[in-house]
C-alpha cells in the first residue's frame, strides 16, 4: 500500500497550467526522485503536497487517507516534513535552536502553559531538545550545536535543515534540491545520509538537478515536463526513455 498518493494533481497559476493532472505514488520504505526541465512544476508539486497551495483539482492520500485542504502544520504532525531549496535557516540563532523551533509545531502546550510553564511543557521541551540532539547526531552536527547557524559552511547548513525535518519525526522526507550548492565530497556524505535515513524506515521524495545523486540513491524516479509526467521507472528505464532524452536533449540548461 502506498505511504504518499497523487491522483490527477491539476494546478494553473492564472493561464498556466503548473501541474497538470499529475499522479503517481511512493511506497513505504522507498527512495523516489522527481525530475525535470526548470520550471516542470516540480516544486508546484512539494507545495501541493505541503499545503502550501491547494489543487484546483486532484486528490492527496497521505496512509490512504486525504490530506486536502489540510493546513502544512497539521500535514507536519501526521508525519510529513520537508526542506527547501533556498536554505531557511535563522542565521543569528544556533545550530541546536534553528532545530528545536522545527519541533515547535510539534508540542500541543498552548499559550498559558507556557506563561506558566507547566509540568506537561516542561516535558514537551526535553522531549523536543531529545530529538533535535538525536537529529543533529545523525547528520553530524552535535559538536556544533551551540555555533552559530550562519557560521556554518554552506553544506553544513543545508544538513542543518535536514536536521530540522529530521526532528519533526517524519515517515515521510521531502527534499527540494538537498544538494544545491554542495561541492562533490559534501554530495557524497548527503548520498550517505540519504540512504542511513531510508535504513531507518524513513521514505523520501526528492527534487534533485545532480543526475548522479539522482541515479545512484533513487528507485524510482517521475520526470516531468510542463506540468506533466512523461515518465516514471527505475532509474536505468527513465535514462534509456526516447521522451525523456528528448525532454533532456531539448533544454540549454542542466536538470
Ligand atoms: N506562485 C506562483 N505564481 C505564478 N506562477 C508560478 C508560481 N509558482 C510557480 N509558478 C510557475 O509554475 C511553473 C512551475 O514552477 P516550479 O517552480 O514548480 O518548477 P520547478 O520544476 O520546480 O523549477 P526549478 O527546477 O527551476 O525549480 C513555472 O512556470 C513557474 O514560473
Amino acid at each position: 500500500m502506498s505511504l504518499l498518493s497523487l491522483q490527477r494533481l491539476t494546478k494553473n497559476f492564472g493561464g498556466l497550467t503548473a501541474v497538470s493532472s499529475l499522479s503517481f505514488d511512493v511506497q513505504p520504505g522507498s527512495i523516489v526522485g522527481l525530475i525535470g526541465p526548470n520550471g516542470a512544476g516540480k516544486t508546484t508539486v512539494f507545495n501541493l503536497i505541503t499545503g502550501i497551495y491547494l489543487p484546483d483539482q486532484g486528490e492527496i492520500m497521505f496512509r490512504q487517507s486525504s490530506i486536502l485542504g489540510m493546513r502544512t502544520h497539521k500535514i507536519v504532525s501526521l508525519g510529513i516534513a520537508r526542506t527547501f531549496q533556498t536554505i531557511r535557516l535563522f542565521q543569528n540563532l544556533s545550530v541546536l535552536e534553528n532545530v528545536l523551533a522545527g519541533c515547535h509545531c510539534q508540542m500541543r502546550s498552548g499559550v498559558l502553559s507556557s506563561m506558566f510553564h507547566t509540568r506537561r511543557q516542561r516535558l514537551e521541551e526535553r522531549e523536543a531538545l531529545t530529538r533535535s540532539v538525536r537529529a543533529l547526531d545523525f547528520v553530524g552536527l552535535r559538536a556544533q550545536a551551540g555555533q552559530l547557524a550562519r557560521n556554518l559552511s554552506y553544506g553544513n547548513q543545508r544538513l542543518l535543515e535536514l536536521a530540522r525535518a529530521l526532528a519533526t519525526g517524519p515517515q515521510l522526507l521531502i527534499l527540494d534540491e538537498p544538494a544545491g550548492g554542495m561541492n562533490e565530497q559534501e554530495t557524497r556524505r548527503l548520498v550517505a545520509l540519504i540512504s542511513k535515513l531510508r535504513d531507518t524506515g524513513i521514505t523520501v521524495l526528492l527534487i534533485e538537478h545532480d543526475m548522479t545523486l539522482v541515479m545512484r540513491v533513487c528507485e524510482k524516479i517521475v520526470v516531468l515536463e510542463y506540468g506533466s509526467k512523461i515518465a516514471e521507472g527505475s532509474p536505468e528505464a527513465v535514462k534509456n526513455d526516447p521522451k525523456v532524452i528528448e525532454a533532456y536533449l531539448g533544454t540549454e540548461k542542466e536538470w
